[in-house]
């Protein structure tokens, strides 16, 4: 019972804020017109039934006129409930697709605000396969709480209407047993609700291992489906390093916990149909073996025989509700627990993001961006490195060298502001804006403009400028393919990723400019040209940049290093002055 409370709890939290978002006029409207189709459905079934009685009378009493126009009763009836079936459906969808289009902007707003995605990574597997939970798990969600809502109230409703014509019905069934006379008002209604509440509690013993099952074949599927996708981006490799044989046996080692699950869900799904079809094809001659007697001993007409069994028939189906969506409900179950789960995550990584590890705060003096007292730490808590201080001042560059694994890249996320680990102040001059550009630059799908222009949107600089850029970072062959689509982060060298990434700082004009091995692919010669072009085209931008080569030091006005002494945290230790290129 409490885990019933808390599901149907989660269900609700998962589901008001729509109904109470922008969107709830028309989501409530197209709630509100299923709604009514639903009431409609159940109201053409009863006078369906009423029917029956009158028909199967007509033609047990052979009379032609009455059959004849009871046909065209009925073919009224139909025409009705076609309309209303097909607008259930069409309406249904409609909904689904509004409030699947509000959940999905929801998610991803959460999900990549402040870096949530990135910090949710960094922190491990809680809620595993994010894309999978908002590409999914959204749409089944919705589909299936709309489906399960209205074959609730549908159930509700037939029951009441039809539990009523049947407590009416009911009065006609005495019996004797053990020699006393019965007569148990509603008894047919009891006798439904017998019937399918014991059904229920064995569909359940039977069938709950499905919900565990459902959400690890999820969880399964979507791991497989991770892994297909890094094969395909990261093919190149695959295929240089000759590693198809080891990623087939990964795939299949992978896809083996999908099969083995599957397993699972296949014989508790068995064993569940043996029940439910059986239980099915029983509920079909159930009526008629309890009102059948009546029919035989005279006391009701053949129409009435009809007209019972069929809103017996109707009572029984209702009861039984949960029996028929039983294996819906665990999958159910499963894909709400898994958005609850992605929901607490994001909540979680954001309101640790507030308590950010790394303090912002509006710089004191003239320096665009200033740290100190910075502790960076590893996920697993230990001291990676301690910055006393390190300002970056207007037009100076600053080199930052260090044995590899020593902390580098880990530093410039921390003052990037999306390492979560540690403690410290950052301080940035308001309005400043600080631009990072990493050793794989990420080009997003689509035109060379729109991977140019990134992270500002696309008409954020004209033709002429774009044209520029990159003719300066020594492009000029990309200079005509602006609006090429094409999939840039396979097609250009990792060079010339580097060159356009640069071409990008050209744009931006940042105020802040971190280099992570950012020209690491280029020759030394380019190298240098790249900086020289920063300098001359940056006067006033403060430029921290991580690079092993030597040749990089006379390219900057000071050169700081991480030095580790012993097991400790490594330092940062001011090298400079160092000579600076004209
Ligand atoms: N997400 C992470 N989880 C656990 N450890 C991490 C993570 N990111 C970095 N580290 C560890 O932090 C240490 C520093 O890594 P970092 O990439 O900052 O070094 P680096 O000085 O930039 O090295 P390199 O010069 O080789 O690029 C490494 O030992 C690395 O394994």
């Amino acid at each position: 019972m409490r885990a019933i409370s808390s599901l149907l709890a989660d269900v609700w939290r998962l589901s008001i804020p729509y109904f109470r978002g922008e969107d709830r006029w028309r989501g409530g409207a197209l709630l509100a017109a299923i709604i009514a189709l639903e009431v409609a459905w159940v109201y053409v079934i009863v006078l369906i039934n009423q029917w029956n009685a009158v028909f199967y009378n007509a033609i047990q009493e052979k009379d032609y006129a009455a059959f004849v126009h009871q046909l065209w009763i009925f073919t009224f009836y139909a025409a009705v409930a076609i309309g209303v079936g097909v607008y259930q459906v069409y309406l249904r969808q409609w909904l689904e697709i509004r409030w699947r289009n509000w959940m999905t902007d929801k998610y991803l707003t959460a999900w990549l605000a402040d870096e949530t995605h990135y910090r949710m990574r960094l922190k491990g597997d809680e809620a595993d396969n994010p894309d999978q939970r908002i590409a999914e798990d959204i749409r089944s969600y919705i589909a299936q709480t709309i489906g399960l809502f209205l074959g609730l109230l549908n159930s509700i409703m037939t029951l009441a209407s039809f539990a009523v014509i049947l407590w009416g019905l009911s009065g006609d069934f005495a019996f004797n047993l053990f020699g006393a006379d019965w007569d148990i008002p509603g008894y047919l209604v009891w006798a439904a609700f017998a019937y399918a509440a014991l059904g229920t509690l064995i569909a359940h013993l039977i069938g709950r291992v499905l919900i565990k099952l459902n959400y690890d074949q999820q969880r399964y599927e979507a791991n497989y489906r991770v892994d297909l996708v890094r094969v395909r981006e990261n093919g190149e490799q695959i295929a240089l390093m000759q590693g198809g044989p080891v990623e087939r046996a990964r795939l299949l080692s992978r896809f083996s916990h999908v099969v083995h699950n599957y397993w699972g869900i296949m014989i508790a799904q068995k064993r569940l149909t043996w029940f439910t079809s059986g239980y099915g094809q029983l509920s079909v001659i159930f009526p008629f073996v309890v009102v059948a007697p009546a029919y035989f001993t005279g006391a009701i007409p053949f129409g009435q025989l009809m007209q019972t069994s069929q809103a017996f028939g109707q009572v029984q189906g209702s009861f039984s509700f949960f029996i028929n969506a039983y294996t819906t409900l665990a999958e159910w179950k499963s894909v709400v627990d898994r958005l609850v789960g992605f929901e607490r995550s994001v909540q979680k990584t954001q309101a640790e993001a507030l308590r950010s590890a790394f303090r912002r705060v509006p710089a004191s003096g003239p320096a665009p961006l200033a740290v100190s007292a910075m502790e960076v730490r590893l996920p697993d808590g230990r001291a990676l490195l301690d910055v006393a201080a390190l300002e970056l001042v207007r037009g100076e560059r600053v080199l930052l060298s260090g044995p590899s694994g020593s902390g580098k890249s880990t530093l410039l996320r921390a003052i990037a502001g999306i390492w979560p680990h540690g403690h410290g102040e950052v301080e940035v001059v308001p309005g400043a804006r600080v631009l990072t550009l990493p050793q794989r630059p990420y080009l997003p799908v689509g035109t060379l403009r729109g991977a140019l222009a990134y992270p500002d949107p696309l008409e954020a600089y004209d033709d002429e400028t774009l044209r520029e850029a990159l003719e300066a970072v020594g492009l000029p062959g990309l200079a005509g393919r602006l609006d090429e689509s094409a999939p840039w982060a396979t097609i250009l060298s990792g060079g010339e990723q580097q060159r356009l990434a640069v071409a990008r700082a050209l744009l931006v004009k940042p105020d802040v400019l971190l280099l992570d091995e950012a020209t690491s692919a280029l020759d030394e010669a380019s190298e240098g040209a790249l900086y020289l072009l920063l300098r001359a085209r940056l006067p006033q931008t403060a430029l921290l940049s991580i690079g092993h080569r030597s040749t990089l030091i006379g390219l900057h006005e000071r050169q700081v290093t991480l030095a580790r002494e012993g097991e400790g945290p490594a330092r940062l230790v001011d090298l400079s002055p160092a000579p600076v290129a004209a």
